[in-house]
This record gives structure tokens, C-alpha cells and sequence, in this order.
């Protein structure tokens, strides 16, 4: 996987790339990012690429030229290469992105500044634009990082064998269940006996069940849209019931 950003600060690139896992993968070949500053497809003599908005208003608008140039001239390697938008206008960025996404071979990040980009780079340069939430950052560089990150966890090799993104909270469309490690008492507290029994099928049904507790008091509306077995729906009942106690 290939990883193109066009960005007007591609250094933020470097140092999240140079630690752990990430880091590790990038040396084994599993996936490349290759920061490109914007300016480099910018003309004049300032090299400008924002200006300001037509119609009047604050701030000031990505100027639409430098884009197309930057990313007609990477689609000439990657004909293919999907172009993503960052911006808080987009369609809320979910782990089920994440897998999709890290099956293609190229992908292109469009991270914006300033107030954002010019509609005519959105109606025929982009093919989707995603948000990590909904607050306003000074320019998708932090997001575009967060969506690498995500996708990576999927790439074939980057988690190694000791845990796979197939696990993950989400997959399941339930929160993650709690989890303890050594020392078996801290600070007075206890792990639950049931992970110190060894019973691998009590183990599994206490971590279900923290699951679905778990999801039912942080984000009920999880709950909607997961696929549910009876005994999922009988545990729920009765949580339900001891909430309301
Ligand atoms: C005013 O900023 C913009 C306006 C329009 C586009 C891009 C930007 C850059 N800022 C961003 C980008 C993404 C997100 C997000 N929630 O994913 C938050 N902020």
C-alpha cells in the first residue's frame, strides 16, 4: 500500500512514522506514506496557494489549481489511486473504512488549511471525503495520520501474530471488553477470578457479557445495529433489568 498526502506541512508525517509498529512495518515494505507539499505544484512568485474567497468572508480558500496539478501528476503513477478528502463536512471515518480502505494499492490524502478547499476540487478531483468528528482542527494533516493509522492495523503483517485488528472493538460492533494483566491484586483490586480459572468457554462467556454491558451503558445505539444471538439478547434482558435496579 502507497500512501500519497498533499499537504502544505508534510514534516507532520515524519516522527508518527518513526515509532512502533508503524515504524516496524514501513521497514518491513508493508506500506509506504509519501508526504508532497502542495507548494511544489504552486505558481507565482509567493508559490501562493490559498486565496481569498469570493464573495467576501474570513480566511481564506485553498486555490484549486495547485491541487489538480499535484494529483493529475500522481494518478499518472497510480491510475487507480482513490482520493480522499479530510475536511468536517465529510462522512464520519468508521473501522469498517478502515478494512475497506486497506484493501486498495494507492491512496491519495487531501489535507486542507485555511478555510478549506475550493468547491470545484471537491465536484471533480475527490472521490470521498471523510471526517474523524465532529470538531474543527487547523487542517486535515491530524486526520489524514488518524486514517493511516486505522488502516494500516489492517494491512496483511502490520499487527504481527500476537493480536489482529479482526478483534478489534468495533468488529463485532461492541465495545471492548476489560482487561487486566499482572499484578493479580493492585492497589487492593482484584482481577476477576473467572480469568485466573483457566476455563476457556466461562472466560469467553464473561467477556461477551462485559461486551454487551459495557455497550449498553456507553453507547446504547451500538446496539442497534449489531447482530445479536439469543443468548446475547437473554444477557441484555437481564443487564437491563439490573441498570434499572
Ligand atoms: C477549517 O478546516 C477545514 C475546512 C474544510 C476542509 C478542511 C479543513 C481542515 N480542518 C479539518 C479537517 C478535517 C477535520 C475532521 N473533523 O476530520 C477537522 N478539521
Amino acid at each position: 500500500m502507497i500512501f500519497d498526502v498533499l499537504t502544505l506541512f508534510p514534516e507532520m508525517f515524519v516522527s508518527p512514522l518513526q515509532e512502533s509498529i508503524l515504524a516496524r512495518a514501513i521497514k518491513q515494505g508493508l506500506f509506504e506514506v509519501r508526504a508532497h507539499n502542495l507548494r511544489s505544484w504552486a505558481e507565482g512568485k509567493h508559490l501562493t496557494t490559498d486565496d481569498t474567497p469570493y464573495g467576501g468572508g474570513d480566511g481564506m480558500v485553498m486555490k484549486p489549481e495547485p491541487i489538480a496539478k499535484a494529483i493529475t501528476e500522481l494518478k499518472q503513477q497510480a491510475p487507480t489511486a482513490k482520493v480522499l478528502l479530510m475536511t468536517p463536512q465529510g462522512v464520519p471515518f468508521r473501522q469498517q473504512h478502515a478494512r475497506e480502505l486497506a484493501h486498495e494499492e494507492n491512496l491519495i490524502f487531501l489535507c486542507g488549511r485555511y478555510e478549506g478547499f475550493d468547491e470545484r476540487v471537491r465536484q471533480t478531483l475527490v472521490d470521498a471525503e471523510f471526517s474523524i468528528g465532529d470538531f474543527v482542527l487547523t487542517g486535515g494533516e491530524l486526520p489524514a495520520m488518524v486514517m493511516i493509522d486505522a488502516i494500516c492495523r489492517h494491512l496483511p503483517g502490520v499487527l504481527g501474530s500476537s493480536s489482529s485488528a479482526e478483534t478489534d472493538s468495533f468488529v463485532d460492533g461492541l465495545l471492548e471488553y476489560p482487561q487486566y494483566t499482572r499484578p493479580a491484586v493492585f492497589n487492593g483490586m482484584a482481577v476477576p477470578d473467572v480469568l485466573l480459572s483457566g476455563d476457556h468457554g466461562r472466560i469467553a462467556n464473561w467477556r461477551r457479557e462485559q461486551q454487551l454491558l459495557r455497550t449498553l451503558q456507553r453507547r446504547p445505539e451500538l446496539l442497534e445495529k449489531v447482530l445479536l444471538t439469543e443468548q446475547d439478547e437473554k444477557v441484555l434482558d437481564l443487564l437491563r433489568h439490573k441498570l434499572k435496579t
